[in-house]
């Protein structure tokens, strides 16, 4: 078996946490007996300066004709006096509004290996969670009408947020099909005391959970919800809620696991094909200095074996490398204690890879 994957390395730590995913996906294709063939494509703030767009066409046709995309981050300082529809982020958002990859799968789970570098309470740390964040990812507010207009007061400036109960309903079977698959519990969040479109969301939240009856839906506002996350992470099962609240909430239930550097994930829509990409962004503050942590990424790459293609051993082998690793103390500086040794990027990774064979 050969599977063609579209990569895009993006910007900042992009290469060098892409580069990690990709020696150990050659090493787990090696021992399953599957290969790969990458090819890169250029996408973000690399893509503006070579092209002067942040997504050619020719990108997103390859992304289209490939098995699966990898991506690591894009955007930078660099980039951000460029107006709106030019940043590189709007490279992110648009390929996943061209493969329709409405669904992101955002894991978070506190690794028994790293419960030290969970920054809660020891009772809470000790108890230990695992949740999974199902963020829809093609609606709502990044993809809402916005604009500058001449206000009351001066020049103003809007975004809005708006859904369709297609939107809501789609991205509602997913969490409630995952919830059945797990532990039958599904919190949906949203802030329905003050949005109209939060309204709506609960409405076919609700409607959605009489063809579910054996998933439990209950229901949760935002702010309570970002609270509830550090007080008390172990409630949270499957979770299902918007763009921009699954944005926000996720890069906190990364710190909690230790780390924004550890946490993956994976979009999906109606085929197979699926973009796996770290939670974290392009960390401009640590970039091209080997210090980011590979693993969100290598994990991001577990999941694209498991739910492109196919090879759940092989992606079990991966997260039992990625653990094992931990388990031994080996760490990158963001999820290091104080007297660790801090490992470079390159090391982590080939640790990982030792791990695995
Ligand atoms: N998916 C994507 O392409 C995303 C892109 N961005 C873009 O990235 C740029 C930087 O955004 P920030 O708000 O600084 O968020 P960020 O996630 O890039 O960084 C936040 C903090 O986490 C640290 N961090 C992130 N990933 C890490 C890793 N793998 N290992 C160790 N430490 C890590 C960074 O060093 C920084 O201190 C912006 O241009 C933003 O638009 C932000 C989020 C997602
Ligand atoms: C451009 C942003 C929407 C990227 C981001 O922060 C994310 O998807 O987590
Ligand atoms: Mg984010």
């Amino acid at each position: 078996m050969n599977y063609n994957i579209a990569v895009i390395e993006g910007d900042g730590i992009g290469p060098e946490v892409v580069n990690a995913a990709i020696e150990v996906l050659n090493t787990v294709g090696k021992k399953y007996k599957f290969s790969f063939v990458f090819k890169k494509v250029s996408a973000g703030g690399n893509a503006i300066d070579r092209f002067g767009t942040p997504l050619p066409k020719e990108s997103v046709q390859t992304c289209l004709e490939s098995n699966s995309v990898l991506l690591g981050a894009v955007g930078g300082p660099k980039w951000d006096i460029l107006p709106g529809h030019l940043r590189p982020e709007k490279a992110l958002l648009g390929i996943r509004k061209e493969l329709e990859l409405y669904a992101n799968l955002r894991p978070a789970r506190l690794l028994p290996e790293l419960k030290d570098a969970c920054p809660l309470r020891k009772e809470v740390a000790d108890a230990g969670f695992d949740m999974i964040v199902v963020r829809e990812l093609t609606g709502g507010m990044y993809f809402g009408e916005s604009g500058r207009r001449d206000g009351k007061y001066g020049p103003e400036a809007y975004d809005t947020e708006c859904y369709s109960a297609l939107e809501v309903e789609r991205i509602g079977v997913t969490a409630f099909e995952l919830a059945r698959s797990r532990g039958k519990k599904l919190i949906s969040i949203d802030k329905a005391n003050v949005l109209e479109s939060s309204r709506l969301w609960r409405e076919v939240m609700h409607r959605l959970a009489g063809k579910y009856p054996d998933v439990e839906l209950s229901d949760m506002l935002v702010d309570n919800a970002a609270m509830q996350l550090v007080k008390n992470p172990k409630q949270f099962d499957v979770v299902v809620t918007s763009n921009i609240f699954g944005d926000i909430l996720t890069d906190e239930a990364s710190q909690i696991t230790g780390s924004i550097g550890l946490l993956p994930s994976a979009s999906l829509g109606e085929t197979k094909r699926g973009m796996y990409e770290p939670i974290h962004g392009s960390a401009p503050d640590i970039a091209g200095q080997d210090k980011a942590n590979p693993i969100a990424t290598v994990l991001s790459a577990a999941m694209m074996l498991r739910l492109s293609l196919g090879q759940e051993d092989a992606a079990r082998d991966v997260e039992d490398a990625v653990s094992r690793v931990l388990a031994k103390g080996l760490r990158t500086a963001d999820i290091a204690a104080p007297g660790d040794d801090i490992l470079p990027c390159s090391t982590m990774t080939k640790a990982i890879l030792n791990a695995l064979k």
